[in-house]
């Protein structure tokens, strides 16, 4: 895939003709319209002439331009659309240009000014931050877990990346340094060096997971909830679906001690799910640790070229092109039911908009604790909140920094835990570091790089404070990590500081619209692997859930997944794809009980 350091994730074989560019700080993000015209004599695809809402102006230029007016028509009138996405999170915005490339006309609202949610950017002094993770999995041009790449090609988008060597460097107790090579063997290699005496066991348990990980990337992922294809993935690889199966309730510690005895060993374990899951590794189901723990060998991490932001700025305007639109500043405050059913919604500016079907990426505790607020609690949401809580949120701190602190060939992502592994749980016990300009420097001014720190922390932490209290504790926090990394990593960090912000769960609250400013998920005690984590449909006919509080849970590449199996549900729902309302209905129950026993 690559060659040199920058490489482009292909397309595939389809390469259509009609090229439209935005930017983000200055690298060109390139969407390719996938409906298929032809310079010359234009030709239609049956995807453009089914749609009812468009109108093609073609210019002379050397490239086509496609110019999208919205006759507002349809179903049920003006406003009326297939589906309502709330929030344009990479869940939201995976179902929502799903639905639309499938010929759905949909509407995605947006509380804030751009796309993105938790994988959004901000721009400070010249540079470009990450809101939340600089790590990407599902990013690379391999397989079929690659759900990122895909869901920009559904679309006709695709973006240059940049492959991480490492995706992180460890920094543990006992002063065990560990880096995940890209290269599984190299891995594998340096952490037998550390664990000699465990050579077997580490050998045996990255097996399993490669196990688990092979099954997955065999399948053809669309919604689990829906029969005809379940049952169809069940007939073409019965094995692999039956591995899966035997996995979905158990959970990456429990297989751990099956392999390893060394207690620091089993820890290292835990700090590996712990990145992935914000819980240790006995409560981390085990599909999901394979899942990571495996892509960032098999695809690689990759880093996108321009910052994360990136991604979700590429579907939305995919999403446009595609005839659907896309509205910001549009605080979704209600979700309308009528006769029991979600039929629309309302924005605190007073507008209503009306669909067949409403999904919301709005987490599941704000979806029915906020946007429902009138309606009880479904029985399904009750027992998810039975066993899941929300996770708490986290301190971040975005800096750019004087470039020659940084040591050469400083990777790109670090984990920090000093002396105590007991810590790793703890509010501020460990600390993720990215620092993606190690990748991509023009992400930052000349002679600068971007630290970007974050660590669990709770809302309640932060409540109760006058604004000078509020303020000076963030920066007290602040230096108290900061001298954290300086004294572990990086002698003479503090004063090479040249811009930095901080940003506490009450931030993470109000940008991200998370109750909470929660993080994502975590289970309240030991979970059965992801048997009790719901699918997309809800209690609510109408109404559907996208995100990390769905199936599979936390992660960008999480969130992908449950946005195309939402879409794929939706659509067989509103008639864009096959559906067996009697299988729907046996399966459906045979899914709640199943649930029931987590
Ligand atoms: N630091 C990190 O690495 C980090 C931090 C947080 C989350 N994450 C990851 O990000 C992913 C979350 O993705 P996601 O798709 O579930 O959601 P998300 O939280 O990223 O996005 C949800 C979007 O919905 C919008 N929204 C919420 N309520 C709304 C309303 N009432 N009206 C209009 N818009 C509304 C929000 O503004 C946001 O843009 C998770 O995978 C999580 O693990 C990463
Ligand atoms: C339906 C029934 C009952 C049976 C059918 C059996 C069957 C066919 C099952 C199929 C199951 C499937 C298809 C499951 C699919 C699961 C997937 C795709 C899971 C994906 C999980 C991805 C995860 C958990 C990704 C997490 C990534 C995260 C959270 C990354 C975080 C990174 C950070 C926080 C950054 C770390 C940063 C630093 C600096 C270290």
């Amino acid at each position: 895939m690559s060659s040199g350091i920058y490489s482009t994730i292909e397309l595939g074989t389809y390469r259509p003709i009609v090229s439209e560019s935005s930017f983000l700080n200055g690298v060109p993000l390139k969407c390719l319209s996938s409906r298929r015209y032809k310079l010359g004599g234009l030709k239609l695809g049956s995807r453009v002439a089914k749609s009812r809402n468009q109108r093609l102006t073609v210019r002379t230029n050397s490239i086509l331009s496609v110019d999208k007016v919205l006759e507002k028509e349809g179903g049920g009138g003006e406003n009326y659309y297939d589906a309502i996405v709330i929030g344009s999170g990479i869940g939201g915005l995976v179902a929502a240009t799903q639905l639309a490339v499938k010929g759905a006309k949909v509407l995605a609202l947006e509380k804030y000014v751009i796309p993105g949610g938790s994988s959004g950017y901000y721009q400070r002094d010249g540079y470009t931050f990450d809101v939340g993770s600089s790590v990407m999995f599902g990013f690379s041009d391999k397989g079929n877990l690659n759900l990122i790449t895909q869901a920009l090609a559904a679309v006709g988008c695709e973006m240059q990346v940049i492959p991480d060597p490492t995706t992180v460097h460890f920094h543990l107790p006992i002063n065990l340094s560990v880096r995940v090579h890209r290269e599984y063997s190299e891995f594998i290699a340096e952490l037998t060096s550390k664990f000699p005496h465990e050579k077997e066991g580490i050998v045996k348990f990255y097996s399993e997971c490669w196990k688990i990980f092979n099954a997955l990337n065999s399948l053809e992922l669309k919604s689990l909830e829906e029969p005809i294809y379940l049952f169809g993935q069940f007939f073409q690889k019965p094995l692999e679906c039956l591995t899966l199966a035997y996995y979905l309730p158990q959970n990456a510690g429990d297989l751990a001690r099956k392999y390893i005895k060394d207690p620091q060993l089993l820890s290292f374990i835990d700090a590996e799910c712990f990145i992935v899951s914000t819980v240790n590794a006995l409560q981390t189901p085990m599909i999901n640790a394979s899942m990571v723990m495996c892509d960032r060998h098999y695809g690689g991490i990759n880093y996108p070229v321009g910052g994360v932001g990136g991604i979700a700025k590429s579907l939305a305007k995919g999403l446009v092109d595609q005839g659907s639109e896309i509205l910001y500043k549009a605080n979704v405050t209600g979700i309308i039911i009528e006769h029991g059913r979600a039929v629309g919604v309302r924005l605190s500016d007073g507008r209503e908009f009306f669909a067949r079907t409403i999904i919301s990426n709005a987490t599941r505790w704000d979806t029915f604790g906020k946007l429902l607020k009138e309606e009880d609690l479904p029985k399904e949401e009750e027992n998810f909140q039975k066993i899941y809580v929300k996770a708490p949120s986290f301190l971040s701190i975005h800096m750019g920094v004087k470039a020659d602190v940084l040591p050469p060939d400083t990777d790109c992502h670090h984990f920090l835990l000093e002396t105590d592994w007991a810590r790793l749980e703890d509010p501020y016990g460990s600390i993720f570091l990215s620092i993606p300009t190690v990748l991509d420097p023009s992400l930052a001014p000349e002679g600068r790089h971007i630290l970007h720190i974050f660590t669990t922390s709770s809302i309640e932490d932060w409540e109760g404070l006058s604004r000078k209290e509020y303020e000076a504790k963030k920066e007290a926090v602040a230096d108290e990590i900061i001298s954290r990394l300086e004294k572990k990593l990086f002698p003479g960090l503090m004063s090479s500081v040249v811009f930095r912000e901080v940003g506490t769960p009450k931030t993470h609250r109000r940008y991200l619209a998370r109750d909470k400013g929660t993080y994502g998920p975590m289970p309240r005690s030991i979970p059965k692997g992801l048997l009790g984590m719901p699918f997309n449909t809800t209690g609510i006919d109408g109404l559907y859930c996208v995100g990390d509080s769905c199936f599979p849970g936390q992660g960008v590449i999480a969130v992908a997944f449950s946005g195309v199996m939402c879409a794929h549900r939706v659509a067989a729902d509103i008639g864009l794809e096959k559906k067996s309302p009697l299988l729907d209905a046996a399966l459906l129950r045979t899914l709640g009980w199943l649930r029931s026993l987590a």
